[in-house]
């Protein structure tokens, strides 16, 4: 708010504006009415006038007193949402391991929308009524401090409801605020994999669940309007009743001639601007309350610590690259007390290929994010060039990598901008270059708008293979000296596996690999191949070295010739749980 005092300064002046304007009309009507008690014709000329001219201010004042608010509301939460996107880019991989992506969604949408209310009008009014209120207040007392007095009286008992009910209000709001966010997670999760629930056929299941999720934001919207009406109904109370008691001892003072009508009349137009303003204080500081709760969710998004101070640039030159060391690297996940990486140890010097093979759940992918920088180890060190990756910055340290993930990690847009977050300047040259060497130019030239086409949510508008090529080509133009591949474990047809593969042959060249591997083909290919089991190493080689050892990988070697032979179908998942995956592979093989 602070950043934006200019605004706050013109609505300062708006508001109090307004106030006056709300008083002249309580003195205008005690005019008017004077003048018609004394039946003074000619008094209404100056009065006609006067209310011309107090309609022109109002309805300018109102102009720029509602312009201003909006403008302010919406420059804070554009503002705010900038600062949390900023944030949250530079927020550490174990915060987004931690937090669902909806419930941060959330904190973008429906939070800010709340921050941004507050700021603008409710702050606003929170201002404005006590203001308008003190000054009916002091109007009222130079026309009878009697009647005055006992119209303050229900001040503090107005002021006691919204203390009693604020609480209530906040702790209530706080809890919609999380089922809110609990709904557009699950809504975020089902919605982004419709496939999912169509084929489990389990739409009444997650209807049922939504229901569930529906109801404790309706059943917290229903406190909410109970606690509301509750106070509604006191603070109406108190305020009318306030009110007929002064209304009849204004009567009473016309009747006994201590009092004009005139007088009467602005009396019970000040009246409403004082019991207004306290009536409607406890719906103000309710959704207050309601803001102050969002603010607290944004900011705790805001002051999580981050990875980076600034956001790193990507490097446009390729760094040079000698030697990878891993030297007794350990490590566990926060709130995990289990090793998932336990000692690994490793030596890659540049343009070696080296294929990870093991059972699920043995470290391979807590390797890459390692290597990544997404996490640091809690033991050991990794070396780049001989030098610490603990003392690099984050934006050199990924310089080194080229990463192609299992899922292509594509996002909502053009296969040309797709393409520009592996390199930000590539050319349209180097984006048809990096597609043909990938073997996408082909698919890419037969869509609607070539690279301009729209790939939809996570490329879902095209088939697996040809999101996997994308998502080398992005890796072509990264052109960073190690790639880490995570290869796909989906089947792809004959055709389009063939291509992949080419396509990462291509990739591979001239490069330092490291692959997480579920074909036989890369896995045979490679110098060495490391067996990872339980966040340990457990058997390094070449392919025919680990065949002679007779050990782990010998087993898998084994369990597919069996599949060779066609009849353990049975074998097929411990095969596939040694490789992680390789259908395709056995499938061909078969
Ligand atoms: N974010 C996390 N928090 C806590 N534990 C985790 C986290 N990610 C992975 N783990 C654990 O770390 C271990 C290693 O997991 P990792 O994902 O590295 O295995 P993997 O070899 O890549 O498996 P897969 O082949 O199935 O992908 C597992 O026991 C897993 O449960």
């Amino acid at each position: 708010m602070l950043r934006h005092k200019g605004i706050y300064t013109v609505l300062v002046f708006t508001t109090l504006f307004s106030v006056v304007l709300d008083l002249t009309i309580a003195w205008y009507l005690s005019k008017i009415t004077d003048a018609a008690v004394r039946l003074d014709v000619g008094a209404f000329t100056g009065l006609i006038g006067f209310g011309v001219v107090y309609l022109l201010a109002v309805g300018l004042n109102g102009y720029v007193d509602s312009y201003f608010k909006n403008n302010v509301s919406a420059k804070i939460r554009n503002g705010l949402r900038l600062e949390m996107m900023e944030h949250t880019l530079s927020l550490p991989q174990s915060y987004f391991d931690r937090n669902h992506s909806g419930d941060l969604l959330s904190r973008f949408t429906n939070d800010n929308q709340s921050v941004g209310e507050a700021c603008g009008q409710v702050m606003i009014d929170l201002v404005r009524n006590p203001v308008l209120a003190l000054a009916a207040f002091a109007y009222l007392l130079y026309i009878n401090w009697l009647l005055a007095l006992i119209c303050f009286a229900m001040g503090p008992l107005l002021f006691l409801t919204g203390k009693i009910f604020g609480k209530a209000m906040r702790v209530n709001s706080v809890r919609l605020q999380e089922s809110m966010s609990r709904t557009t997670s699950f809504l975020n999760d089902i919605l982004g994999s419709s496939m999912v629930f169509k084929s489990f056929s389990i739409e009444r299941r997650l209807l049922k669940q939504y229901r569930g999720h529906s109801e404790s934001i309706i059943s917290g919207e229903m406190k909410r309007g109970r606690i509301e009406g509750a106070t509604g109904a006191l603070s109406s109370f108190l305020g009318n009743a306030t009110f007929i008691l002064a209304l009849i001892t204004a009567g009473f003072f016309v009747a006994k001639g201590s009092l004009e009508v005139g007088a009467m009349i602005a009396f019970i137009q000040l009246m409403n601007f004082l019991v207004g303003p306290f009536s409607s204080l406890p719906g103000l500081v309710a959704s207050m309350q309601q803001s102050l709760g969002a603010a607290e969710r944004i900011f705790e998004v805001i002051d999580a610590p981050a990875e980076v101070d600034t956001l790193p640039k990507p490097q446009a030159e390729q760094p040079e690259f000698m030697e990878l060391v891993l030297s007794d690297v350990s490590f566990s996940y926060p709130e995990s007390d289990k090793w998932s990486l336990s000692t690994v140890g490793l030596k890659l010097r540049q343009g070696s290929h080296v294929a990870i093979v093991g059972p699920s759940g043995g470290g391979k992918s807590t390797l890459f994010k390692l290597l990544l920088g997404f996490y640091t180890p809690d033991d050991g060190e990794i070396l780049i060039n001989g030098n610490s990756t603990g003392g690099m910055s984050l934006g050199h340290l990924r310089s080194y990598f080229a990463y192609v993930p299992q899922e292509s990690g594509l996002y909502t847009g053009s296969i040309r901008d797709n393409l520009r977050n592996g390199k930000p300047d590539a050319s349209e040259e180097e984006i048809i270059q990096a597609l043909q060497q990938a073997n996408a130019y082909d698919f890419v030239l037969e869509l609607p708008e070539g690279l301009g086409t729209d790939i939809g949510e996570h490329g879902s508008r095209l088939s697996g293979g040809q999101r996997q090529r994308l998502s080398i080509a992005r890796a072509m133009l990264k052109n960073a000296p190690i790639l880490l591949l995570d290869e796909a474990t989906a089947a792809l047809d004959n055709e389009s596996e063939k291509m992949v593969q080419q396509a990462i042959r291509k990739l591979m060249k001239n490069k330092t690999t490291i692959v997480i591997a579920h074909r036989l083909s890369t896995v045979q290919n490679a110098d060495v191949i490391l067996v990872m089991e339980n966040g340990e190493i457990v058997e390094r080689g070449s392919h025919d070295e680990l065949l002679a050892a007779e050990g782990r990988y010998h087993g898998l070697y084994h369990s597919q010739l069996e599949l060779e032979e066609g009849d353990a179908l049975e074998d097929w998942s411990a095969a596939q749980e040694l490789t992680g995956g390789g259908e395709r592979e056995l499938a061909d093989q078969r």
